[in-house]
């Protein structure tokens, strides 16, 4: 009796695929210089100031530092990766069941690729980027969502996924900051709690490779030059150079996608809390070099944001006192967290008119600023 040949579907429910990092470029790129705090001295005797004295230097003037063994093996950030992996291979009409509310400036759920100008309109042609996201937001009542089968398949490995980060790695960070600031180690873990309304969440990203010609068109630039909304932004290690950093003296330094690290980098709320002591780092995506330039550029992303009510508002800190550092604006002060993050979100959508820096009015008067 012949048997019934059936077709398998390549990934049964339940079931990853497992995920393989790609090969690191060959080539050599001026790369960032970056400090590598090491967080399995935290709990060590004296360990919390030696890692915040590290630190100082870096999140003042660079905004950019690198973590490691920060207790997440690699084959739980590879499911991750898994996951990320099968949501954006879903039909771009099932993905769009799932939009953001971006007009809104809500992130949570899917955002379409192509939502953001990177350039202005040239003779009826538009330069729209070319990835997408999947944010999830924290699993708590007030920011539950309907998600895709392959995420609620997995929110249960998401969610510890999310809590490892938002309940350990940030909070251990968060008292370094704090130390830095010469606060009460908890002053800053206390606005960012998991049961906290914010709009803290774990993103999977793809930027949609661009053939040479395109990338030509577009001037390499994948995501023009931006600081992040929130208060951190982490960012697992994939193997794909195209991450740049803005220095000082105006160049841009590669990311080395340093071995087992997530690059962390400071963003806007710090940067407001500490009157500018704390650098909201500006930072872009390029074309990959050419042995990658090919291949689509999947990431993994936690981005920390604060409760949504806490007020952008100068604080208390000695070393901010002794420095006589205060806000460059005081309309900031009476901003909330939440709505800063909200009309970024928002701003992202607006079509852009000019090129190279600009700084863009985002709320109150306060402006941002963006390089293309
Ligand atoms: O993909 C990256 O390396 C950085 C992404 C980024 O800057 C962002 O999403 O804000
Ligand atoms: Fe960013």
């Amino acid at each position: 009796m012949a048997a019934a040949v059936q077709s398998m579907p390549s990934v049964p429910n339940g079931k990853l695929e497992k995920y393989t990092q790609v090969e690191e470029s060959k080539y050599e790129l001026d790369w960032a210089d970056l400090v590598t705090l090491d967080l399995s001295e935290f709990d060590q005797p004296g360990g919390k100031q030696q890692l915040a004295n590290q630190l100082k230097d870096a999140v003042h003037n660079v905004g950019f530092f690198y973590i490691i063994n920060f207790g997440l093996p690699q084959d739980e950030i590879d499911r991750q990766f898994a996951i990320g992996k099968q949501v954006f291979k879903l039909p771009v009409e099932e993905k769009l069941k799932y939009r953001a509310d971006l007009e809104n400036g809500n992130y949570n759920g899917y955002r379409p690729k192509g939502m953001q100008e990177l350039f202005p309109e040239r003779n009826g042609t538009a330069f729209r980027d070319n990835f997408e996201m999947y944010n999830i937001f924290k699993y708590i009542p007030e920011l539950e969502r309907t998600h895709p089968e392959i995420i609620n398949e997995h929110r249960e490995e998401i969610e510890r996924f999310q809590r490892k980060i938002a309940q350990d790695i940030v909070q251990k960070l968060l008292v370094l900051i704090a130390l830095v600031l010469e606060l009460p180690e908890d002053h800053l873990a206390n606005g960012h709690q998991y049961n906290d309304v914010s709009d803290c969440h774990l993103r999977y990203m793809i930027y949609r490779a661009r053939s040479t010609e395109e990338n030509e068109r577009y001037q390499n630039i994948y995501s023009q030059g931006h600081s992040d909304f929130g208060s951190l932004t982490l960012l697992f290690r994939q193997p794909i150079a195209a991450l740049q950093i803005r220095s000082n003296d105006g160049s841009w330094k590669w990311v080395k996608p340093y071995p087992e690290s997530i690059t962390v980098n400071i963003a806007d709320v710090l940067q407001f809390w500490s009157a500018g002591y704390l650098k909201s780092s500006v930072h872009r995506v390029v074309a990959p070099p050419p042995d990658q330039a090919h291949i689509d550029r999947l990431g993994l992303l936690y981005f920390l944001r604060p409760a949504h009510d806490l007020k952008l508002k100068t604080l208390d800190s000695p070393l901010l006192k002794r420095l006589g550092l205060k806000a460059e604006n005081d309309a900031a002060s009476g901003i909330a967290a939440g709505d800063w993050v909200k009309a970024r979100v928002k701003g992202n959508l607006d079509k852009v008119t000019e090129e190279g820096k600009k700084e863009k009015v985002v709320l109150n008067g306060i402006s941002a600023l963006y390089y293309a």
